[in-house]
């Protein structure tokens, strides 16, 4: 049985929780009803943009907000949310914190930002998060990643030794490296064998414009759907048996000689 996936590739209203949350509600119902899927994905911190220096007064305390109005969608429209990332305030700081979502509303994982992107100042305001993003939806074992660490391939190949078959990655990744977006999303596919399920954000901050071209890459490298540079809703279909076909025909995992790999 294959997955449906919705990609909310959508602008973001900079500091503006209030604003953006009307903006989700409406993109998910448009979702559901025109691509029926059984996944949305939404863009990394999409409650607030890149505001940072607004994370008192903006980032929502243990993510309480968002988890009860993500978790009424995903109860109402009976689907799983990968639902982007928030900025979350807690005792320990503000953090960059992803939330997955079962059909009934159940919150499966939070999975915070592990590398903290200092070209956008995150390490100046954030603290990172330590633990893996790994996460079921139904017979699917996926991993999230958000935005810069996918630029890491140990990390993400940290996942793959418990058979995982989808990585989904949130971004507000900006235009000018759009390039390098791509590049990776597509190794990363073909590398681990492995379905990709990118969703960027577009529009503008203060600071950059993004450049959207969300994406799904089946494990083999092709691609089965992207976006341009608009606001879009993309959608793309996966099935599981591909990746074990890719894995069996290339034994990549079987192959590995971590004897030779210098890696800490
Ligand atoms: N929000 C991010 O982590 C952006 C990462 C990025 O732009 C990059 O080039 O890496």
């Amino acid at each position: 049985m294959g997955l449906r996936i919705a990609l909310i590739q959508m602008d973001i209203a900079f500091g503006n929780p209030k604003k953006n949350y009307l903006m989700v509600e409406e993109k998910v119902r448009q979702a559901v009803d025109t691509k029926n899927p059984d996944v949305i994905v939404l863009p990394e911190l999409w409650t607030t943009g890149y505001d940072l220096e607004a994370f008192d007064q903006i980032a929502d305390p243990e993510g309480k907000e968002s988890i009860t109005f993500l978790a009424n969608l995903a109860k109402k429209y009976q689907v799983y949310f990968v639902a982007g990332s928030i900025a979350k305030k807690s005792v320990a700081g503000f953090t960059n914190t992803m939330l997955i979502f079962d059909q009934s509303g159940n919150l499966l994982k939070e999975y915070s930002k592990a590398h903290l992107f200092r070209l956008m100042n995150e390490e100046k305001h954030l603290v990172q998060g330590n633990d893996d993003g790994l996460f079921q939806l139904g017979d699917y074992l996926c991993a999230g990643l958000i935005c810069y660490d996918i630029r890491f391939p140990e990390w993400v190949r940290t996942h793959m030794f418990d058979q995982t078959k989808v990585l989904f990655v949130v971004a507000q990744w900006p235009e000018p490296r759009i390039d390098h977006w791509r590049s990776i999303l597509i190794t990363r596919a073909i590398e681990n064998q492995c379905f990709v399920v990118a969703c960027n954000r577009v529009g503008s901050d203060p600071n950059n414009v993004f450049g959207g071209h969300s994406i799904i890459v089946g494990p083999w490298g092709q691609v089965i759907a992207e976006a341009k540079d608009q606001e879009t809703i993309l959608s793309g279909e996966i099935a599981l048996s591909e990746v074990d076909k890719v894995r069996q025909n290339i034994p990549v995992f079987t192959d590995r000689r971590p004897d030779l790999y210098r890696l800490k």
